[in-house]
């Protein structure tokens, strides 16, 4: 009965920014969605508590709890005649398209009206609550993680393992004092039930699971762990909140996994440049769909008419030597002969920075210009190539920055001066150390890509 644990925290998290473009000078906003972490786990094992703990740590965000119990079905008469009868913990028991459909709500910023639920009467009660949408949803209940539907929904899965001989003590605590049972109907109820779905159910969804925790809320150095990540990707989040001109690319598991290879201290020189000219060419193409476009229909081999669209060709790239110079062959591939300009700066004292060199097209006040540097970490490099950008009369809203990792300091800096641009990168990450390195980062990366290190 009593299940194995492996304290596994294993943080597989999609990211939770969609971004839209409509490939024109002004794409879509990115729509923002909420953050969704499921919480499962058996009987009194410790979620209702777990969550509490979570959510009274991110006590500066928006967060909601809704709870699967509240989507159980009501019985009806014949039902509760024999209610001894019934098992509430099989996946029937829920009404699963009612939670899915106040989820979709939710996750499109709408409030919902979620039923309650009253474990005495068996029934759905009035009157039903209403939830505000928030950055952060909370999805608590045992068979949380059994469907996949609802499974899909969710940045982060959580499943509290606690010794079972402790939650049924807990239990008939809990039922007998707060759901008006005795401790008969409890261990009836649970030996016919209660622990035959947990073997059936509930428990093989533990596989699903990103983070285990043992021992539910008595495990701090867990939920600590649980709400440092969500307020990291909380950070990211308001970043793009705060300019609208940073656009994250839709994370992937691909994506994660070639960042892990990447930020990996132990990868070798071979695998760094092959996954990082794998994460550079996602991120030019995604900033080449922010170009402008203009419409024309073609006509196929099939004789019908495609509503096409021919993408701007006044291009340039300008890439910041040194490390610039890895994401001119994916510019390159992408962009048919595309001129591509150089710029060298120096660090000048702790934050200035010194144009050394640049060659850049003599027509460049009349091209798009796709700026090329991996690393945004102080942001005062790119500030000055910018600066360098607009005083060779390109216009601030022709500069997209493209990179594979941004500091939040970098952007706040680029932004700031410049709020026309926008900036396409692949990951942002947590802070800037003393050093001015970009923590986690992946170090330095002109010497990891070019052998140098
Ligand atoms: N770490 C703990 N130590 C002692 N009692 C706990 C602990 N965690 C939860 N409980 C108690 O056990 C019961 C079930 O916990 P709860 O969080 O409601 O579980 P669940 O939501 O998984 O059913 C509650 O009465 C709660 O107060
Ligand atoms: N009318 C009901 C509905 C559900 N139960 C039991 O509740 C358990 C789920 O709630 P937790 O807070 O313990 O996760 C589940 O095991 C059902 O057996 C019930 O007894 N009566
Ligand atoms: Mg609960």
């Amino acid at each position: 009965m009593n299940s194995e644990t492996t304290g596994a925290l294993n943080y597989g998290i999609t990211d939770h920014i969609s971004i839209q473009s409509n490939g024109s000078d002004s794409p879509r906003l990115p729509h923002k969605q909420p953050f969704i972490i499921g919480v499962a786990g058996g009987t009194a094992s410790g979620k209702t508590t777990v969550c509490n703990m979570i959510i009274s740590q991110l006590h500066d965000q928006r967060v909601v709890l809704v709870n699967q119990d509240s989507f159980y079905r009501s019985l009806n008469e014949e039902q509760l005649k024999k209610v001894h009868e019934y098992n509430f913990d099989h996946p029937d028991a829920f009404n699963t398209e009612l939670l899915l459909s106040c989820m979709e709500k939710l996750r499109h910023g709408q409030l919902v009206s979620i039923p309650s639920y009253d474990f005495k009467t068996h029934t759905s009660i009035e009157p039903s609550h209403l939830v505000n949408p928030a950055d952060v949803i909370i999805l608590e209940g045992i068979l949380i993680l059994h469907d996949s539907e609802v499974r899909n929904l969710m940045n982060m899965k959580i499943f509290v393992d606690t010794d079972s001989d402790v939650r049924l003590s807990r239990r008939i605590q809990r039922d007998t004092v707060e759901r008006g049972r005795n401790v008969k109907n409890v261990l009836d109820q649970y030996a016919r039930f209660v622990k035959p779905s947990f073997d059936e159910f509930i428990l093989p969804s533990k596989k699903f699971a990103d983070v285990i925790i043992p021992r539910g809320g008595d495990n701090h150095v867990a939920i600590d762990l649980i709400v440092q990540h969500i307020l990291t990707k909380l950070g990211q989040h308001d970043l793009c909140k705060i300019y609208p001109n940073v656009f994250v690319i839709f994370s992937t598991f691909q994506i994660r996994g070639m960042h892990t290879l990447v930020r990996d201290v132990k990868t070798t020189k071979h695998d760094f440049v092959f996954y990082s000219d794998r994460l550079i060419r996602l991120v030019v193409e995604h900033g080449l769909g922010h170009l402008p476009f203009t419409e024309k229909q073609i006509i196929t081999p099939t004789g019908s008419v495609y509503p096409g669209v021919v993408f701007c060709k006044r291009l340039c790239g300008v890439s910041v030597i040194r490390s610039g110079e890895s994401m001119e062959n994916a510019l390159r591939a992408c962009c048919k002969g595309i001129k591509i300009g150089k710029i060298l700066i120096h660090p000048d004292g702790k934050n200035g920075r010194q144009l050394i060199y640049e060659k850049l097209p003599a027509d460049i006040s009349s091209r798009h210009v796709l700026l090329l540097d991996p690393v945004l970490a102080s942001g005062n490099s790119a500030v000055k190539a910018v600066s360098l950008l607009l005083s060779k009369g390109v216009p601030e809203t022709s500069v997209i920055f493209l990179n594979l990792i941004a500091a939040p300091e970098g952007i706040h800096t680029v932004c700031r001066k410049f709020p026309k641009l926008k900036i396409v990168t692949s990951e942002i990450d947590s802070s800037l150390n003393r050093n001015f390195e970009v923590i986690p980062g992946m170090g330095e990366f002109g010497d990891r890509y070019f052998g140098t290190d």
